[in-house]
């Protein structure tokens, strides 16, 4: 029967990564994607930027919205301090079963929590049932009209503190217009714009962070 293109990303994780060294984990799916077939992770060149901002957080807490295959999930937790957490939400249970396998190539399952479902049903969800007070990092990358409904359900929630930092994907293509919009013109956010591209490719594309300011 027909593999799905996870279930490629991840053989070519298991053929070409070692266990155990998430670097080795993304070095593996980015060379796939570029040279094999093309998938929708943040990629290699926003990659860089997502690990830049990660350092400079240091966050104890992350949450992920939309995990796909894991790529992004490994790459910010393998630059995690110890004890850090990273909740990531998947709602397609198909992504799900293939990230968990690339989590667990990377050795990384102690410092990730995948949860499936969607986001707007967990966010309201994850003070109770997850032990979480608020998030130090948020990273953005699940369909690209729930960014701002999300945003606004995540400040509802009380999930947000001074100093929280937003890192959106995809900001240009496919394009979060109204989300743009909304985090660019609120007074309760500093945003600024990372120029890049799509991942694999030379269209533009970038990376917008928002600090929360309470
Ligand atoms: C509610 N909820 N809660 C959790 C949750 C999780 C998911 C899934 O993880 C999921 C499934 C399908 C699509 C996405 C969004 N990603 C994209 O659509 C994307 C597209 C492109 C691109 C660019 C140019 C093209 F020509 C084609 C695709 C480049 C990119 O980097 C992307 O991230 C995310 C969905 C909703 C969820
Ligand atoms: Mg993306």
């Amino acid at each position: 029967t027909q593999s799905t293109r996870p279930q490629r990303i991840l053989g070519a994780v298991q053929q070409n990564a070692t266990r155990g060294d998430p670097r080795s984990v993304v070095r593996a799916i980015d060379q796939y994607c570029r040279n094999q077939e093309w998938a929708m992770n943040v990629g290699d060149e926003k990659g860089c930027i997502l690990d830049s901002v990660v350092s400079e957080v240091n966050p104890a807490t992350v949450l992920e919205l939309g995990t796909y295959c894991g790529y992004s999930t490994v790459r910010i937790a393998s630059l995690l301090p110890p004890h850090a957490k990273l909740i990531t939400l998947e709602f397609n249970p198909e992504f799900a079963v293939i990230a968990r396998q690339v989590i667990a190539w990377a050795g990384l399952e102690d410092k990730i929590q995948l949860v499936e479902g969607a986001s707007g049903d967990l966010i309201p969800k994850m003070k109770e049932q997850f032990g979480v007070e608020t998030f130090d990092l948020v990273f953005l990358d699940h369909w690209k009209d729930r960014y701002l409904p999300d945003t606004k359900l995540m400040e509802e929630c009380g999930l947000l503190r001074k100093g929280s930092v937003l890192l959106a994907d995809n900001v240009i293509c496919p394009g979060t217009p109204e989300y743009l919009e909304f985090v660019r013109s609120s007074p309760r956010y500093e945003s600024q714009y990372f120029k890049s591209h799509l991942e694999y490719t030379k269209v533009e594309d970038g990376l917008e962070k928002s600090v929360f300011l309470g």
